[in-house]
């Protein structure tokens, strides 16, 4: 599987949102899918955090019962970001992404015979229409590095690092794709989220909530359990998504750039050496809050 890396990916990509992205190199059409009229109602209700209950037996509504609107307007601009799902074979992706796409897009992407593994959507969370690009392009089970590996790695706006709940192995395979992501993206303030997914299989868990949650505080990201068989937290998912890329651009925007270096008066000296003490202690106390708060995807 092939991803296009020609745009910056930190960045959202800017475009008319009745102009397709550009073709990737197997000459398929992520962008493609933003013909579909903007009265589509497919994602479930926005605005309600990720939960961590256990997911109950009963299945969230139909993906067609969503109610995601498109922002399809003819010359209107909107962000697009590329969201990246990586992840071992078998834990779920491509059910998350056809999920995330909705039952009238699948059949769309069928129809005209276009790349599977590329769902564009627009999600309207918090009174605000942000366009999700999911792309479920990686290939894990190459034995080298590939140019497409490297690609996903490099190219995305925000990453879903996907393990199965039921299988130790994925879930260390999780880790070392978050230190890959680590090496590729130091500088960035890049939202990644760990998702367990195939929560519904209780009786086979080898891997509980604490440890997502750890190796989340761990590893700096955001971590949620899904059910993509159940439809639990699939919506929440995403939805958090976006919520970790708004802040983010929030945040990114308010950093001031430095101040030019002057000599400093030992009274300077001194201030700056208390500064960076409570810096220390703040950083501490933001840990802690981040172990409290990893399964927020409301709150950076
Ligand atoms: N019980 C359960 N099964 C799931 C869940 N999500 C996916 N599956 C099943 O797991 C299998 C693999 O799912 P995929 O979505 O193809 O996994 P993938 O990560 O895309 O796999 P690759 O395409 O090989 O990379 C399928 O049989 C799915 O039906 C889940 O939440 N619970």
């Amino acid at each position: 599987m092939t991803l296009n890396t020609g745009q910056e990916a930190k960045t959202p990509l800017h475009r008319r949102a009745s102009t397709p992205l550009p073709l990737s190199p197997r000459g398929r059409q992520p962008g493609l899918l933003s013909t579909v009229p903007s009265t589509q109602s497919q994602h479930p209700r926005l605005g309600q955090s990720a939960s961590l209950n256990p997911p109950t037996q009963k299945p969230s509504p139909a993906p067609d019962d969503w109610s995601s609107e498109s922002s399809d307007s003819e010359g209107s601009w909107e962000a697009l970001y590329r969201v990246v799902l990586l992840g071992d074979p078998g834990v779920g992706k491509t059910s998350l992404a056809s999920l995330f796409a909705g039952k009238q897009e699948r059949d769309l992407h069928e129809q005209l015979g276009v790349a599977e593994d590329v769902y564009e959507r627009t999600l309207t969370v918090d009174g605000e229409d942000t366009t999700l690009v999911v792309m479920d392009t990686w290939e894990a089970e190459k034995l080298e590095k590939s140019w497409s590996q490297e690609s996903c790695l490099q190219g995305g706006s925000a990453y879903v690092i996907v393990y199965s709940i039921a299988d130790r192995g994925s879930f260390e395979s999780a880790s070392e794709l978050r230190i890959q992501l680590r090496r590729t993206h130091q500088a960035d303030h890049v939202p990644i989220i760990l998702v367990g997914n195939k929560a519904d299989l209780a009786r086979c868990r080898e891997v509980s909530v604490e440890e997502g949650r750890a190796c989340a505080v761990v590893f700096d990201c955001k971590f949620i359990e899904t059910s993509a068989t159940l439809q639990h937290n699939v919506a929440e998912l995403f939805e958090g998504v976006v919520r970790q890329l708004r802040l983010r651009r929030q945040d990114s925007a308010a950093e001031e750039p430095p101040a030019p270096r002057r000599q400093a008066s030992l009274a300077q000296r001194a201030r700056r050496f208390l500064a960076r003490l409570t810096a220390r202690s703040a950083r501490r106390r933001a840990l802690k809050a981040r172990s409290k708060s990893c399964h927020n995807l409301a709150v950076l």
